[in-house]
């Protein structure tokens, strides 16, 4: 009688590599603050980040924290505007408009998410294009599409990263996304698209989630669901990348994977936390750099 694929992997139990995002990130920021070095000596400049955040959200009080102590440990200069939740709009924007024309801010971003009454598509849009180093604006997300981005968005483009530092084959592999959100789960589709990967995207209502997810060979999940995918949902060997962040009620930090059972059943996973999370901070500093970088030579040029 032939065995089913759970009754051979209860005998012989698959442990999951974990892939470190600490550690690639440690790797990544030792780059950043070379980069950072060479722009002070060949041009003078200290690349420049602006952070704007509205209203009291505790996890975006963390994350922009995060962000303004990684800037720090890299050289970069960074400079945070705070704005009460019931600011008008028109403040904000201002505020953006100020620092798009400023040449000393390389970077801008605004953490979201923002309060309901603000209309995101037009205070994004008010960033410039060329200081967008989250890569919300239309213009980069368009890039996204046909080629081209300015600025890859921080999470996706670190998720990528990792698969490549962890060696895996991207072409040719069946890759699932789970949740499709505009900040992580549309991005990672194109972006596994333009890298020849067969694409599925989900959501985490999408009906019997498990026959898709089971046909990946790389699954990325960010539903924002804990346990949304249990072990028997994942392909054996599949690699596995866990974007979501849940606090549950004792405080516990958790993914959207059953993090045991999903290991069971993986070649590689990612942790959380310590895995994308570490890279979506690293991958805003290699943007604001890349930025400061394009306009010390567009100065060159044009001089
Ligand atoms: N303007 C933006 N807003 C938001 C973004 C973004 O990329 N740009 N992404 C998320 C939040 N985020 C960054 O802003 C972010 C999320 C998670 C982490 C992180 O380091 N997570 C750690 C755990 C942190 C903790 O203890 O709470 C991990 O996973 O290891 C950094 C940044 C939404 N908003």
């Amino acid at each position: 009688m032939s065995k089913t694929i759970d009754t051979i992997l209860s005998e012989h139990p698959m442990t999951a590599t974990i892939i470190d995002g600490k550690s690639v990130a440690a790797k990544v920021r030792l780059d950043c603050r070379a980069r950072v070095d060479d722009l002070k000596a060949r041009y003078g400049v200290s690349p420049g980040l602006a952070v704007l955040m509205v209203g009291d959200d505790p996890a975006s009080a963390v994350y922009v924290r995060k962000k303004i102590q990684a800037c720090a440990d890299v050289g970069i200069r960074s400079h945070k505007f705070l704005f009460s939740r019931d600011e008008k709009q028109s403040v904000l924007i201002d505020k953006i408009r100020e620092l798009s024309a400023d040449p000393r801010i390389h970077g801008i971003l605004v953490q979201l998410p923002l309060p309901k009454h603000f209309d995101l598509k037009e205070v994004l849009g008010a960033i410039d294009q060329e200081k967008d180093v989250d890569g919300f604006h239309l213009y980069n997300v368009g890039g996204l599409v046909v080629g081209g981005t300015v600025f890859p968005p921080c999470t996706p483009y670190g998720v990528m990263l990792l698969l490549d530092n962890s060696g895996v084959e991207i072409a040719g592999r069946n890759a699932v996304v789970v949740g499709a959100s505009n900040i992580v789960g549309k991005p990672m589709a194109l972006m596994l698209m333009q890298r020849e990967a067969t694409v599925s995207v989900c959501h985490a209502r999408t009906r019997d989630l498990a026959q898709f997810t089971i046909l990946a060979d790389i699954l990325v999940v960010a539903a924002g669901c804990p346990n949304l995918i249990t072990g028997p949902m994942v392909k054996s060997g599949a690699v596995v990348i866990d974007v979501g962040i849940n606090r549950l009620a004792n405080g516990q930090l958790v993914g959207d994977c059953d993090f045991e059972a999903v290991r069971r059943r993986a070649s590689m996973i990612t942790p959380v936390p310590g895995g994308v999370g570490p890279m979506t901070v690293t991958m805003l500093l290699v943007n604001t750099i890349s930025s400061a970088e394009r306009a010390c030579t567009q100065v060159l040029q044009a001089s």
